[in-house]
């Protein structure tokens, strides 16, 4: 019986590839057909063909990206309607459906049905393809009544999640269309508005349903948000390095990927800094602080500034400098812009002191000008003037802030001496992660360069007359390309190619796509955020990525009792009521994926050291190997190490290993291990063994994990126990601990 239904579903199968083949020998064709036409000397010409190019450049790519595994499911409805569910949705010739996109609506019910809501669905089934074969066929059955008797003999049962879970890791994370489960569905097709957080424990899928929730949602409101972006924050660049294939094999690849410390456009802040700076910069104070800063550039003399232009003694009384600062803050504009009204006030009164020593009978409208424009062209005005209110960059106010003990001292009075030293460093230093939100708060506060208004308005204004020309010629190129029958295009694709080439002859000009133009415009507004690991976020970073998106449509997901950072979430609702008060949700993730039953024993442990009141989620599945827990003294610790992670590596075969230890630590286990990659290594991903702390390896995962000196990793940061909960967390087959000395007593289970 099952020959036969791998037999069905093979017809289907091959039917369903020989229409993708035609379709990407067509999209290959037209493909070719563009580019190698002449092109015709002018702009517009060259702009048509671009567009072309890049949508059916585009098509074949997306075509390409869905070869493997094209179709993975089935679902059987009451009425007797079958349809097959699979990365893309095909038609055939007919516009019959040969297979239905995985993010629509029709193919919901094979993520949400079960026994008890069998939502019209009598019978789901697992399809399993090697290449191009069908190779299984796992069913479930929803509603055996519904079933006939022919179709009750035919059923097949095996878990296609089991037999995915089980498979060697590749050190890049893989999508999940085929077997998502119901409730990361919910999470996924959960509407775009609000703030949606999603709290779960370690290996729930919160990062492969972020990821998921990213591609239903550009698929959902793809006019909403093909033009706003949708930004994807993770901790660190590897990680963003681990999850960056998932989103383009579902065919989705303009989403912006970045760390809180690449939000600031022209900085790349990579710097290392102490736990201690973090917290103490991460500090919601910090605003103010900032705000003290760009006050302290706004100075009213002590005495009065007494000095020469042409002749004329002048005399800027400390009465008048506060007058006119008065009147610049007035308006409540930014730092830069109120400088100009400060400026205009005191060349009045300047002027005004010309104008009387020189008597206002004798000077006109004319000369009062004239006077003004030397006043503020003369060197030492100029002096005086930015020495009062200078023009200022973020980047100037907070080097000079942090450099200066005398400026943190006066902006930041609430720190005490050793924290203000704790932060404090060279005007030249390059910046850290926790700078980014300063110098994104700064922003604000100061405002644009006069030089940068001027010439942004300039582009604005020459953007948008070109926008309206490249609109209207958009449709007659389009108009042309249908009537001279030039193109297959299905009536569907009109409007997409008028915005197209609309699009493309914009880019032509500005040769940049939306994710490149988000990336690097400070003030761009994304439709949806996105944010991993959120628990790691600072009070600051939650400012900035609030900035990045005033419509609040966000997915937080992270896991509280894994937060590493004294300056990260205690609880998701005192970050999101000060943000989107009434307009944020939350789900939970209940099931571990990721790290067997025997292993997720010893990270429970852990868990209730943490907080006795926290549960661990519950492990899908068991393992085949025991955890072990051993202990060796510290003269032989990096021997027996060597020697475990051989073992491990013979245990695992292909399979990733990761050793996980103290921050302190992995610059001499790295010497010491020369087969290991450390974590500041490009190809750590792929490395066969990772050596890395536990912040570096938040949201990994390894066949094999050897957690090396646990007490180590304890007492080295007021959140050591999450740190070790985490590195605990991480195994999808294989855990081992060795304790330099004794073993901490929060490990239990295992074999000691
Ligand atoms: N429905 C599913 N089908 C197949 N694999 C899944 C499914 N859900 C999760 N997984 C797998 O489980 C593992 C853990 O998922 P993920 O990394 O998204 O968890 P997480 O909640 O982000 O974990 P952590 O908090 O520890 O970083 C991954 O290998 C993921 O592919």
């Amino acid at each position: 019986m099952l020959a036969q239904e791998i037999g069905e579903e093979q017809e289907h199968v091959t039917a369903m590839y020989e229409r993708l083949d035609v379709l990407r020998e067509r999209a290959r064709g037209e493909l070719d057909r563009v580019q190698g036409e002449a092109t015709v000397g002018n702009l517009q010409a060259y702009s048509e063909r671009e567009s072309f190019t890049q949508h059916f450049s585009g098509r074949v790519h997306q075509l390409s990206a869905v070869e493997r595994g094209l179709c993975f499911g089935r679902i059987d409805e009451t009425g007797g309607e079958r349809f097959h569910i699979g990365r893309i949705g095909l038609f055939d010739e007919e516009y019959e459906a040969l297979l239905v996109d995985w993010r629509t609506p029709l193919a919901q019910s094979f993520y949400r049905a079960t026994p008890a809501a069998p939502l019209g669905v009598t019978r789901r089934r697992h399809i399993r393809l090697h290449g191009r074969t069908v190779v299984g066929v796992d069913d479930d059955v929803l509603d055996l009544d519904a079933l006939g008797a022919a179709d009750r003999s035919t059923l097949i049962g095996e878990a296609a999640l089991l037999s995915s879970l089980g498979a060697n890791r590749t050190g890049r994370m893989n999508e999940i269309v085929a077997t998502i489960q119901t409730e990361q569905d919910e999470i996924i097709r959960a509407e775009l508005p609000g703030v949606l957080v999603v709290q779960g424990g370690p290996g729930t899928g919160k990062t492969v349903v972020a990821l998921h929730r990213a591609a239903y949602l550009l698929y959902t409101h793809r006019d909403q948000l093909a033009r706003t972006g949708v930004l994807v924050v993770g901790p660190n660049p590897t990680f963003l390095r681990y999850i960056d294939q998932v989103l383009p094999s579902l065919g989705e690849t303009d989403v912006v990927l970045a760390t809180v410390g690449e939000l600031y456009p022209g900085i790349a802040a990579t710097a290392p800094e102490s736990a201690e700076a973090t917290r103490i910069k991460g500090d919601l104070a910090m605003a103010e602080v900032v705000e003290r800063a760009v006050q302290g550039f706004q100075r009213v003399p002590e005495a009065t500034i007494r000095f020469k232009v042409d002749q004329h003694e002048l005399a800027l009384r400390p009465s008048a400098v506060r007058k006119a600062k008065e009147k610049a803050l007035d308006a409540g504009e930014p730092h830069n812009p109120a400088r100009r009204v400060f400026v205009r006030r005191i060349i009045t009164v300047l002027t005004n002191q010309i104008v009387d020593t020189i008597g206002r009978q004798y000077v006109g409208a004319e000369d009062v000008e004239d006077l003004r424009k030397e006043l503020i062209e003369d060197d030492r005005v100029q002096a005086i003037l930015d020495h009062l209110w200078p023009e200022l960059t973020p980047q100037l106010l907070v080097s000079v802030l942090l450099s200066s003990p005398e400026r943190l001292a006066a902006a930041a009075p609430h720190l005490t001496d050793a924290e203000r030293a704790a932060i404090r460093r060279p005007i030249d230093a390059p910046w850290t992660p926790s700078d980014v939100p300063l110098l994104d708060e700064a922003a604000e506060l100061i405002g644009e360069l006069d030089a940068d208004v001027a010439a942004r308005r300039q582009q604005a204004a020459a953007a948008a007359a070109e926008s309206a020309d490249t609109w209207k010629y958009a449709r007659e190129v389009v108009q042309v390309q249908l009537e001279s029958e030039n193109v297959v295009v299905m009536p569907w694709e009109i409007e997409q190619f008028a915005e197209l080439v609309h699009r493309r002859t914009e880019l032509i000009e500005k040769p940049v796509t939306v994710a490149e133009r988000a990336a690097s415009d400070r003030g761009w507004v994304f439709g949806h955020v996105i944010v991993d690991e959120a628990q790691e976020l600072t009070a600051m970073d939650w400012r900035l990525l609030m900035r990045r998106c005033p419509r609040r449509s966000m997915t937080l997901v992270g896991d509280i009792a894994q937060t590493g950072s004294d300056a990260g979430v205690r609880s998701w609702a005192e970050v999101l009521d000060r943000y989107a008060p009434r307009r944020w949700r939350a789900a939970e993730l209940t099931v571990n994926y990721r790290t067997p039953t025997e292993i997720m024993t010893v990270a429970a442990g852990v868990l209730t050291a943490i907080d006795p009141l926290l549960t661990a989620p519950t492990s899908v599945r068991a393992g085949n190997s025991a955890p072990w827990l051993r202990s060796t003294r510290s003269e032989d610790f990096t021997e027996t190490l060597l020697a475990a992670i051989e073992s491990e590596r013979a245990a695992v075969g292909d399979g990733r290993i990761a050793v996980i230890a103290p921050a302190s630590r992995t610059a001499a286990l790295a010497a010491a291990l020369p087969t290991v990659a450390e974590s500041n290594d490009p190809a750590i991903l792929e490395a066969p063994v990772a050596l890395l702390d536990p912040s570096a390896a938040k949201g990994l995962e390894f066949d094999a994990v050897l957690i090396a000196d646990p007490a180590g990793i304890i007492a080295e940061s007021p959140r050591g126990l999450s740190d070790l909960y985490v590195a605990a967390t991480r195994a999808t087959k294989r855990l081992g601990v060795l304790a330099d000395g004794v073993l901490p007593d929060v490990l239990i289970g295992g074999e000691q």
